[in-house]
């Protein structure tokens, strides 16, 4: 093992090195460009349904070119605090809108680019932000980062003046405008009310000519899909409408899922052999031996020694203890103590970008009776994904047989009673959305079925696929800031 740590990290320093120089060289071309340069490099491999979407992200980076951002002013706060019931400055900001936004359009279109998982959106928004022009401010955000940070300030700024009923939003949107003329988000979605109420406000005033701010985001769901079925989802047509007049929509169709291309895979994700209880004396050593590797081969380079108990991370005011970790290197939790008890998207993001590496012991058989801890570990899975972090567990069984029908498991939540009964009842997922509009597994589908949300459901079925990814040499040995 030892010899494979050393390995990996001559390699992963050559890697960093390359990135850091292609990267430089990016700086200075169009995304064209900065693709076919990846391609050389044989980084990428040359996607013709790619390559169309190229063409439209060059002519953005050469329109961001002469683009002059206009001078945005910080609204007067005595204008927003509430003396009708809404502030008199959105109050004109609602005028316009129903007049059909008469007060113009910004000269400069942005995209939106949407299709099925592991395409290659992410990657294509990575391009076009590291080919933005320099004169141009600018900001890439996962789009849970963006409203996680959007709630704080608005708290915050509603303190900072005394004044809970404050109406935040124009301030809020003049700080992002100040800072960010383009706005990069990533996995673009909403799922609840009040994120839909505020993202309208918001987006109606950013992307306004007088803010002027630029917007590229990729999403799994067309714009017209957006918060489908949403409480009040009539109130946030008008942002759907805003989002298709201020971007060019562009749908990614291209069929190979890169994530599922073959790639040697490291024995990141330990499960006993058939037949080998989980409790068994074998079996909790090998497990051991799992975690102590692992944990070796994260707690390496900068930052490395030895392991602290007990440490704790302040998310919102609050303590959040890690049982066992190295700051910033790892951090170990049982699946229980990650996701046992009622933690926010907050805490996940906290750690994730405190933690690189992650190991989590001891997952047992998840079914839908424990359908909370299942949806805090795909949002733990989606924060570490994207802060392009590690992990390495230890389970009940391998992730793709890890979620099963509550009958048939046994009390200690480790051990099956039976292999799952209904063998061919996935045929009855051959209709559904996951398999016919995202390519998924109809096994897959059956599985995510013990959601009833459509966005659960896909998110479900888009950490199984994550976390293919994040098995890969690939994946782990790539360096952190690749995504940044
Ligand atoms: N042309 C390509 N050649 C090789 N690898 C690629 C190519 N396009 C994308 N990838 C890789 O495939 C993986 C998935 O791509 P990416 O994250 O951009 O997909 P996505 O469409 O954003 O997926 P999701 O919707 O799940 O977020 C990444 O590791 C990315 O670097």
């Amino acid at each position: 093992m030892n010899l494979h740590i050393i390995r990996f990290t001559r390699r992963t320093c050559l890697r960093f090195q390359l990135c850091r120089r292609l990267h430089a060289s990016l700086l200075e071309a169009n995304p064209i460009q900065a693709y076919d340069a990846r391609v050389a490099q044989g980084r990428l491999e040359n996607d013709p349904y790619q390559r169309k979407i190229l063409s439209s992200l060059s002519q953005l980076h050469m329109s961001l070119g002469h683009y002059v951002p206009p001078t945005v002013a910080t609204p007067d706060v005595e204008l927003l605090k509430p003396k009708t019931g809404l502030s008199g400055y959105f109050l004109k900001l609602l005028n316009r809108e129903k007049s059909g936004n008469s007060a113009g359009e910004n000269s400069v279109k942005g995209i939106y680019l949407y299709g099925d998982v592991g395409c290659g959106k992410t990657m294509l928004m990575d391009l076009f932000y590291l080919t933005v022009p320099k004169h141009l401010p600018k900001k890439r955000m996962h789009f849970h980062q963006f409203m996680q940070n959007l709630h704080k300030r608005s708290h915050q700024l509603k303190l900072e003046h005394n004044h809970m009923d404050l109406d935040v939003i124009p301030l809020l949107a003049s700080e992002i405008a100040q800072n960010s003329t383009v706005l990069c988000f990533d996995e673009f979605q909403v799922t609840d009310v009040a994120d839909a109420m505020l993202l309208r406000r918001l987006l109606t005033l950013l992307l306004s000519p007088e803010y002027g701010v630029i917007l590229f985001a990729t999403s799994n769901r067309a714009p017209d899909d957006l918060y489908l079925n949403g409480i009040q989802r009539v109130l946030f047509i008008p942002c759907i409408q805003l989002i298709k007049k201020q971007t060019k929509v562009i749908y990614l169709n291209s069929p190979t899922d890169y994530r599922k291309v073959a790639r040697p895979v490291l024995s990141v994700y330990y499960c006993p052999k058939p037949g080998v209880k989980y409790h068994s004396k074998t079996n909790l050593a090998a497990c051991r031996k799992h975690v102590e590797t692992w944990t070796n081969y994260f707690n390496q380079g900068e930052g490395s020694g030895p392991l602290v108990e007990n440490d704790t991370l302040t998310v919102w005011g609050r303590q959040l203890n890690v049982p066992v970790s190295r700051r910033p290197l790892v951090a170990q939790f049982t699946f229980e103590e990650l996701c046992g008890q009622n933690r926010s998207a907050g805490d996940y993001l906290t750690l994730a970008s405190a933690y690189h590496g992650f190991i989590i012991r001891d997952i047992p058989y998840l079914s839908i009776n424990v359908r909370d801890k299942v949806r805090r570990f795909i949002t733990f899975l989606d924060a570490v994904y994207d802060a392009h972090g590690c992990i390495a567990t230890t389970a009940a069984a391998q992730f793709k047989d890890l979620f099963v029908e509550p009958e048939d498991v046994k009390a200690d939540n480790y051990q099956l009673f039976k292999k799952q009964s209904d063998m061919g009842a996935e045929e009855t997922f051959e209709d559904d959305d996951l398999v016919v509009k995202h390519g998924f597994d109809k096994l897959v589908a059956k599985k995510a079925s013990m959601f009833v949300n459509d966005e659960e459901k896909f998110a479900f079925a888009r950490a199984l696929s994550r976390l293919t990814q994040m098995g890969t040499t690939d994946w782990l040995e790539a360096p952190r800031d690749l995504r940044q």
